[in-house]
């Protein structure tokens, strides 16, 4: 295993979120303002792309381990991969899953939670599936510093795909669709969830950009016919258009398993430049984020400004809905 570092400086800016957020519109998404204070703009990020093995305690070890190692090497955010308890396989989703409500029976949510606490850093938890109310999810557990549960996202869009000879994987046959954008503050942020696929839908990364977000994790397990071809590029266009950072994480490659995963766990800037892109091996991965980045680029180049409102329109479904 190995450790792959970005750019690394060491300054720490002083920003009082609350001022940053002012004209974001948050109405339909609870968002605890009063109480989110960001005390820095500059840190690092650590990006975890772990092998997975049919062994789910041995997942598990191996996570603990890397995020210990993230935390001693000074990252105060945390990403893990999407299923990394558990093989990308059909056969092993529901055997894999676990019930999050109880906490107690859930060795996966006890470790995130008690690993963020001890460390005391925020942990965007990959996914891993869930079982809800007779439901399979695939979700993503987001861990304040606290070690308490600050949101969870079920993927949005399900993976489906047939590429005759080459691919076939129908994550609806096993799956429930999330039904919910998420968005949360956290220590280090304004952070916006997605899982893998959801990446591939623009207008869930301009709803989080629209609404003030930082960044946007998205843990991935891009496959191998369409990751080299669209993973990158499309990382670095949801961070362009919305002016935000994007980091992926993903899991490492086996190739000899049904699904190889593309891997290359990425951090890109607002400018759209990649700060830092492993590659399919297990790693992690560490950069650091500075904030004032993303009010470089609104300053140099405004595009909500420039941005023709009477020509076209992005409606915020999600919010009309919410809204009396
Ligand atoms: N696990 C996924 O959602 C994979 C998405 C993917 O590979 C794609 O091309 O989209």
């Amino acid at each position: 295993m190995k450790l792959t570092f970005g750019n690394m400086t060491t300054e720490l800016n002083i920003l009082n979120i609350q001022t940053c957020l002012q004209n974001s519109n948050n109405d339909d998404i609870e968002l605890d303002m009063a109480n989110v204070v960001l005390d820095v703009t500059l840190f690092k990020i650590a990006l975890c792309q772990l092998s997975v093995t049919s062994e789910k305690n041995q997942n598990l070890a191996r996570a603990d381990n890397l995020i210990k190692v993230a935390a001693e090497n000074g990252a105060r955010l945390v990403v893990l991969p999407e299923m990394w308890n558990c093989p990308y396989s059909k056969d092993f989703f529901a055997k894999f899953a676990e019930d999050f409500d109880k906490e107690d029976a859930s060795p996966t949510f006890s470790m995130l939670s008690r690993a963020a606490a001890f460390h005391g850093i925020t942990i965007v938890g990959g996914s891993v599936p869930e079982w809800s109310n007779g439901h399979l999810y695939n979700t993503c557990c987001v861990f304040g510093a606290d070690g308490k549960l600050k949101a969870k996202h079920r993927k949005i869009h399900l993976f489906d795909i047939e590429i005759p000879g080459e691919i076939s994987f129908k994550e609806s046959e096993i799956f429930a669709a999330g039904d919910k954008p998420t968005i949360v503050d956290t220590e280090i942020g304004r952070v916006g969830v997605g899982i893998c696929h959801d990446i591939r839908f623009p207008e869930l990364a301009m709803l989080y950009g629209a609404k003030g977000a930082h960044i946007i994790c998205y843990p991935g397990a891009f496959n191998m016919s369409t990751g080299e071809l669209i993973w990158e590029l499309m990382q670095r266009i949801r961070a362009a258009d919305n002016q935000l950072f994007v980091a992926t994480c993903s899991p490492s490659r086996d190739s000899s398993c049904f699904y190889p995963i593309w891997g290359h766990s990425t951090l890109v800037g607002p400018f759209g430049g990649i700060t830092v892109s492993s590659g399919h091996e297990e790693t992690l991965v560490i950069a650091e984020i500075d904030y004032s980045q993303i009010e470089l680029q609104r300053k140099n180049l405004p595009l909500e400004k420039q941005m023709l409102g009477d020509i076209y329109q992005f409606v915020d479904k999600h919010n009309e809905e919410q809204t009396p």
